[in-house]
């Protein structure tokens, strides 16, 4: 039997994030999204079909505004929410959206008990701690995306300034998925080689400082809403790692239990990610300038978690 991907949230993030999957023949996917959008899940999950005897996939697409076919699936990816609009930060949709969570994983968990949950919708740290306290599930099966994103925006921001392969490019940003985030400038490489024998300081600063407002840049160019493409594209590689079993290490949000001093928070840190979700938490030796950086995004989730109003 194939492997069953659902998908909550039929919107930019995760249509697109269903079309990056259905190219990788990964699983069968369910498009849910509210009754209020009638036929919307069900027009993008067959238009997506169809796009299968062109491009040369076999994937089945399920689109509906109810969760009875999600049931029974190995993963379910969260990406229902309100997105920010130019001039508001990502904590600021942190009420609207707990309301959200709390609507899907009351809805989803029921009926699959045994998946792994890639939450994606901001602010990104707060929504993953809500989503893992209400599911009731272990950790290792509740994963907020944010660094592989966050870490390709940073390699294409030196893969730019360098002139290389984006593929030459090693980079990690880890901490809360906010303006805070902490790149890592001590751990980024091209070719082996590590960034700082290649750009002067002031270039590498203006690559962290873009890193950080990467996904602002993004609102402000387009206005309506937020990123959705290279988004799609790491939550698509999370699903991957998890459904192949690559034990691929990559930065993730998840709920810390004493890891880099932190207790009671979901923080973004390098993880392995295998069939069984993060299989792994690795900690990184950081310098004070780091656990500096690496404190004052903590400082920025918990002002967050502390904003969030009961349901
Ligand atoms: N973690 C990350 O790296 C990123 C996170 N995001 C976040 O992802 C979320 C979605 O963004 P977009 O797809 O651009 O927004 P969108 O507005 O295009 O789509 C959101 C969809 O969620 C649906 N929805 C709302 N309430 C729902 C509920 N209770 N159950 C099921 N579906 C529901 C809406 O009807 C809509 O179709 C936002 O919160 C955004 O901030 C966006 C980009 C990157
Ligand atoms: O910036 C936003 O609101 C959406 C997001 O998280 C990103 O693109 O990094």
């Amino acid at each position: 039997m194939r492997p069953k991907i659902t998908i909550v949230g039929a919107g930019n993030v995760g249509a697109t994030t269903a079309h990056w999957l259905a190219e990788r023949e990964l699983g069968d996917i369910v498009l849910v999204d509210i009754p209020q959008t009638e036929g919307m899940p069900k027009g993008k999950a067959l238009d997506l079909m169809q796009a299968g005897p062109i491009v040369g996939y076999n994937t089945r697409l399920i689109g509906t505004t109810d969760y009875e076919p999600t049931a029974n699936s190995d993963i379910v990816v969260i990406t229902a929410g309100v997105p920010r609009k130019p001039g508001m930060s990502r904590e600021d949709l942190v009420n609207v959206n707990a309301n959200i969570i709390r609507d899907v994983i009351s809805k989803a968990v029921p009926l699959s008990p045994n998946a792994i949950y890639i939450v994606v919708t901001n602010p990104l740290d707060t929504m993953t701690y809500l989503a893992y306290k209400l599911s009731g599930l272990p950790r290792e099966r509740v994963i907020g995306q944010a660094g592989i994103l966050d870490s390709a925006r940073m390699r294409t921001f030196i893969a730019m300034e360098l002139d290389v392969a984006v593929e030459n490019v090693q980079a990690m940003v880890l901490g809360g998925h906010g303006d805070e985030m902490v790149p890592m400038v001590r751990f980024t490489t091209v070719a082996g080689i590590p960034i700082s024998m290649l750009l002067p300081k002031e270039k590498i600063d203006a690559i962290v400082d873009r890193t950080r407002k990467g996904g602002g840049e993004i609102v402000s160019l387009l206005k309506t809403g937020s990123a959705y493409y290279a988004p799609g594209a790491a939550v698509a590689q999370m699903v991957e790692a998890i459904l192949k079993d690559q034990k691929l290490i990559v930065p993730c949000s998840v709920y810390l239990q004493g890891e880099y001093g932190l207790h009671d928070i979901c923080f973004g840190v390098p993880v392995k990610l295998g069939r069984k979700g993060v299989e792994q938490i690795i900690e990184l030796p950081l310098n004070e300038e780091e656990r500096a950086m690496l404190e004052r995004s903590v400082q920025l989730i918990r002002n967050t978690m502390a904003a969030l109003q009961p349901a």
